[in-house]
């Protein structure tokens, strides 16, 4: 299910802690700044002080530790290695209080496995997000554990599509979500940067090859969300008979680039799920 007509501010539900501000967490904090929220209610937990200093100077936010951030929060956004998830759940629990709720955005981390390190009442809710949430073009993916109530996952809904779509899954989806849209962009930059190289092989200023992959990748991502057309149409209009883009497809074909890409998923729903093991 999409979420229903996103509001462009998420709504107000207290201060959210985000433990963990790397990559993804930053990713976070930046969003639901730009999306309207106040830096007055956000809090983020952070051990290390150089980078405490970074965010702060950044985004005008309060970085303190991650005991302090629970205490502070209505909400805590644990953004932290699913291998530190543990070790952090574990520390943060005697400050956790009925009423709060944490949201897991680690990948492989189950609802179940928060939940045993959380005192009870306190409700959990997993969410796979991705990196185009930086530029509000994100994929987020978001499942309920025992406790959530469904005011719990309209605001984890409301706080994510501040920056892009958010779905509503099946727990049992997750480590597959997270093996197509949350390591999803790193596939297509990895076509992107294969593509660039082709370019460049075939004599192209590296600066033309960079443009035109971009712009392509660009225009014909807005092709299939605006028109709506199944990606087979959409390459089918491309290939002309007996021209160059099947002369293409073949070699693709020939090298298994689609059976790459279902072993590559695999791999990675195979990994999720290692890592909540
Ligand atoms: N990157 C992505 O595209 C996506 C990531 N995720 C999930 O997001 C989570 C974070 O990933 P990512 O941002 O890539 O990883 P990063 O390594 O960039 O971020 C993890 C952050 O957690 C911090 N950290 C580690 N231990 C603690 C602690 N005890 N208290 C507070 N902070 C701590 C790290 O600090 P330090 O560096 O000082 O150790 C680091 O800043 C993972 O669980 C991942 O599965 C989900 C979807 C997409
Ligand atoms: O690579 C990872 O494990 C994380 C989860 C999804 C994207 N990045």
């Amino acid at each position: 299910m999409t979420a229903p007509t996103t509001p462009a501010t998420p709504a107000s539900t207290g201060t959210t802690a985000i433990v963990g501000a790397g990559v993804m967490g930053e990713t976070l904090l930046s969003g639901l700044l730009r999306a309207g929220r106040s830096p007055a209610d956000l809090v983020v937990g952070e051990k290390r002080p150089e980078r405490a200093r970074e965010l702060t100077e950044r985004y005008g936010v309060a970085v303190v530790d991650n005991l302090e951030a629970a205490r502070r929060a209505q909400t805590v956004a644990l953004v932290v290695k699913p291998q530190d998830m543990g070790t952090v759940l574990e520390q943060i629990a005697p400050e956790l209080r009925p009423g709060q709720l944490v949201v897991s955005l680690a990948a492989g981390i189950t609802t179940a496995f928060v939940e045993a390190l959380v005192p009870a009442g306190v409700a959990v809710v997993r969410v796979m997000p991705n990196t185009p949430a930086l530029v509000d073009e994100g994929m987020a993916a978001v499942s309920g554990g025992t406790h959530a109530t469904e005011e719990n996952l309209a605001e984890v809904e409301a706080l994510l599509s501040a920056t892009g779509k958010v779905l509503r899954i099946p727990e049992a989806q997750q480590d597959a979500v997270t093996a197509i849209s949350g390591s999803g962009p790193a596939y297509l930059f990895f076509v992107v940067e294969s593509m660039i190289e082709a370019g460049v092989h075939l004599g192209l200023p590296r600066a033309t090859a960079t443009d035109l992959v971009v712009q392509t990748v660009v225009g014909s991502a807005t092709m299939l969300r605006e028109t709506g057309t199944h990606p087979t149409v959409l390459r089918e209009q491309v290939t002309s008979p007996a021209g160059t883009t099947a002369a293409a497809l073949r070699e693709l074909e020939v090298h298994k680039v689609r059976a790459a890409f279902l072993a590559a998923m695999e791999a990675a729903r195979n990994r999720s799920r290692e890592l909540g093991a």
